[in-house]
């Protein structure tokens, strides 16, 4: 191994030249996993290990061997001979945050997204078929199932995607039509807004209550093209975002946006820029790619379903929890749904007050 990765580290640059004297980097320790291998590196002075860690991707086909490089108290390589699996079940877990399980890495090992973490804004995006709405289904089934999230679903297919979830008492908001998405993402600023001002009276930086996920099933409805009649209306829902976007995480008002036909007019740089968790399945080219994960490694993921890049503070490869239609209502069978009296609760609330209807609010 040492020599095969020396060869590598040689071809691709990755030593230092003085004289006569080449040095390479070289391993210093190697523990055995389940999933293949783990190894220490030494780097010569001179190579720092930014330059090896963004050769990933050539270290790994020199090695005919999916890798990971990384930084932990030194430079770590993570050699994986065990192939991710094709289909992971998803399972209800119970938890008292705002974590949802979402897929497991190369490592066996689950990685959940958080609603109230630092980076609470998420963007899915791939090919039709890449595991988008399976996705949104075990997350927003997680949210409904944790009973600390009120949800704002916008779906545009007519329900097809969202419907399921339409009838739940945490569902304060579905939209299906361009001006009603409108009209609820406006609701969604006006609800951030109300909760900036009871957390300015009570000189609090961060809101503690319940969540607002507004869920938009697919971005690209809202390109506009020339002489298009709803241009307004769709530049108008663009704007609100983008502002929800910006200011939305202190209030616990979180976007949660999807899109089969990434595009630069749709997920703009502002927007982009604000959501910091991305999940790409794959692509149909690079420029594609870029635009949710700003490389374009996405389009080069294999045509599985479910296996996607995961991106936060770095990528990583994951395969996704499977939720099928049917187990997910078995799962939400017993959760709260809407009656008349708690649907007026919800339509006639005013901003910030919508959650009282819960009772179990804590403004700190
Ligand atoms: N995590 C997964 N594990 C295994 N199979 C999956 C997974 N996600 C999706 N699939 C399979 O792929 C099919 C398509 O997935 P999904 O409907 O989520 O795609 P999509 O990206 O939403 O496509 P579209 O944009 O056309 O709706 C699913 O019906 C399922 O059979």
């Amino acid at each position: 191994m040492q020599q095969t990765l020396a060869l590598t580290f040689d071809a691709l640059g990755i030593k230092v030249s003085r004289g006569d004297s080449v040095t390479l980097p070289t391993i210093t320790a190697q523990y055995e996993h389940e999933w293949g291998y783990r190894l220490l590196i030494k780097l010569p002075s001179g190579v720092s290990s930014a330059d090896v860690i963004k050769q990933q991707r050539a270290i790994s086909e020199a090695l005919r061997a999916d890798i990971e490089a990384y930084w932990k108290n030194g430079l770590v390589i993570d050699v994986f001979t065990r192939k991710l699996p094709a289909k992971v079940l998803y399972v209800a877990e119970k938890r008292n945050d705002w974590k949802v399980p979402i897929g497991v890495n190369r490592r066996g090992e689950t990685r959940y997204f958080d609603f109230a973490g630092p980076f609470p804004h998420l963007l899915t995006g791939g090919i039709a078929g890449g595991g988008k709405s399976v996705i949104s289904r075990g997350i927003i089934t997680s949210l409904v199932l944790g009973d600390r999230t009120d949800l704002y679903l916008c779906d545009l297919k007519g329900g097809v995607e969202l419907g399921m979830f339409r009838n739940f008492r945490c569902t304060l908001g579905f939209a299906d039509n361009l001006q009603k998405v409108a009209e609820l993402a406006e609701r969604a600023e006006r609800e951030m807004n109300g909760r900036y001002a009871i957390m300015a009276a009570n000189g609090s930086q961060d809101w503690h209550g319940r969540r607002l996920v507004f869920v938009m099933d697919e971005m690209a409805d809202l390109k506009t093209r020339p002489g298009d009649p709803e241009a307004d209306v769709k530049n108008r829902i663009k704007s609100v975002l983008t502002r929800i976007s910006a200011k939305g995480r202190a209030a616990g008002v979180i976007l949660m946006l999807s899109t089969q036909r990434p595009s630069a007019d749709v997920i703009d740089g502002l927007i982009k820029t604000n959501i910091a968790t991305s999940i790409s399945f794959k692509t149909r080219d690079g420029t594609q790619s870029r635009i949710i994960i700003d490389s374009t490694d996405a389009a080069d993921l294999p045509d599985i379903p479910g296996r996607c890049i995961y991106q936060q503070q770095n990528d990583e490869i994951l395969q996704t929890f499977l939720l099928s239609y049917e187990d997910a209502k078995k799962l939400l069978a017993n959760c709260e749904m809407k009656t008349e009296e708690n649907v007026n609760d919800v339509n006639e609330s005013q901003p910030g007050e919508s959650l009282a209807a819960y009772g179990n609010i804590t403004v700190l």
